[in-house]
């Protein structure tokens, strides 16, 4: 569905120029769910809207949904869908027409898009609303209806920029409950940045995750934190006199890293849990420090983040990539992947439409609409 190469995006800036994406190499098979990682200022938004045909590649290949985005750009927008970070919709138009005119800008009869408002009005739970405008919808049920101007037209492939970006826990549960009725019921191909990683965690079957306009890991979140975080262990010696001797045990544990030491407790990060703890807790008592609590816990996305670049995402979040590609700095960390390739599945029907050309000015395009509503 996606097959990218060497795609790089450079912004002229004053004083320079700004690397945003740098090579960018990927393979997306149809039916995968994959979640695109990175600090702000990675390169996420570049890279979607490179792919989405929104912004023009400075150099590298991409094809998407079957079409070169360079050559046969409106052939890539006729059979992908794609949300962006801000709303879609306009204020003026009740929800349906809404839908309805975007099936027309897809090249749909007036008939045909009815019909398929009608479709993704059910499908994103929004029926019970098509007679309002988007401006009374809440937070949630308006990145509903974004999502829904997505897919009016029927795309095997959608391209989400942080659908859940702001709204409440509950309604980023609801978006993405509907999100993955796309997966199971029309193996629709999913590609969604996102700053919450749980998200990524909980529901792609791939994380890729770019620092500095370059993919520094790719693979399934738990092949990831397996490979690259490890797991963790948590022991509070019964005698806070133990600590350090705890930390010097920790330290010469098979595999260990990063030992530290918080208030009375050591941690220690070790390739697995299950067979690290108990080894670590025998090692203690022949050590004569015995413990009062242990605990082991599985690392998240963030670890694997810290373990490849020595800064949390959180940490990361003011970082921008450097404005060369002087050798030497974070953006030369080399790409990680994950063994096992995640599964395959089946793409869903496309239709034929139009769209809006390429930006190849270099200027940002931060629109939330569709790929389809620049032809209205
Ligand atoms: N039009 C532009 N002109 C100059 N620099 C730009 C432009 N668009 C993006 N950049 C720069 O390119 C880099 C990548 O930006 P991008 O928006 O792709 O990152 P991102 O990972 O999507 O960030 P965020 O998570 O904050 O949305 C940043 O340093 C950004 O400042």
């Amino acid at each position: 569905m996606i097959h990218a190469r060497g795609l790089t995006r450079r912004f002229k800036i004053k004083g320079g120029d700004v690397a945003a994406v740098r090579g960018l190499d990927l393979d997306v098979p149809a039916g995968q769910t994959v979640a695109f990682l990175g600090p702000n200022g990675a390169g996420k938004s570049t890279s979607l809207r490179m792919l989405t045909t929104l912004l023009a590649p400075t150099s590298g290949t991409a094809v998407v949904a079957g079409r070169d985005v360079t050559a046969d750009p409106a052939g890539v927008r006729a059979r992908i869908g794609y949300v962006g970070q801000k709303n879609g919709a306009g204020d003026g138009f009740r929800a349906r027409d809404e839908l309805i005119t975007q099936g027309c800008c897809y090249g749909l009869s007036r008939a045909h898009a009815r019909r398929r408002a009608d479709e993704v009005l059910e499908l994103l739970d929004l029926l019970p609303l098509a007679r309002r405008t988007p401006g009374t919808l809440s937070g949630g049920q308006r990145r509903r209806l974004d999502i829904a101007l997505g897919l009016v037209h029927r795309p095997g492939l959608i391209f989400l920029d942080e659908p859940s970006t702001g709204l409440d826990p509950q309604s980023r549960a609801d978006v993405w409950r509907h999100v993955l009725r796309l997966r199971t019921e029309y193996d629709t191909t999913i590609f969604f940045t996102t700053h919450y990683l749980e998200e990524a965690d909980t529901m792609a079957e791939r994380v890729v995750i770019i620092d500095h306009g370059r993919v520094i890991a790719d693979g399934t979140a738990d092949r990831l934190k397996d490979e690259l975080a490890g797991d963790r262990l948590a022991v509070t010696p019964a005698e806070a006199a133990g600590v350090t001797r705890a930390a010097e045990v920790a330290a010469r544990l098979a595999g260990a890293a990063e030992v530290t030491v918080t208030g009375g407790t050591v941690g220690v990060r070790v390739p697995d849990a299950r067979t690290a703890m108990p080894e670590y807790l025998r090692a203690l008592d022949a050590a004569g420090v015995p413990a009062a609590s242990a605990e082991m816990t599985r690392p998240t996305l963030d670890d694997v983040f810290l373990s490849l670049t020595g800064r949390t995402l959180r940490e990361s979040d003011d970082a921008r990539p450097p404005a060369d590609d002087a050798p030497g700095t974070p953006a030369e960390t080399p790409t990680r992947s994950a063994s096992d390739a995640p599964p395959t599945g089946r793409g869903g029907p496309v239709d034929p439409a139009g769209g809006r050309a390429p930006d190849a000015s270099g200027d940002a395009d931060t629109s939330g609409t569709a790929a389809g509503r620049g032809a209205r």
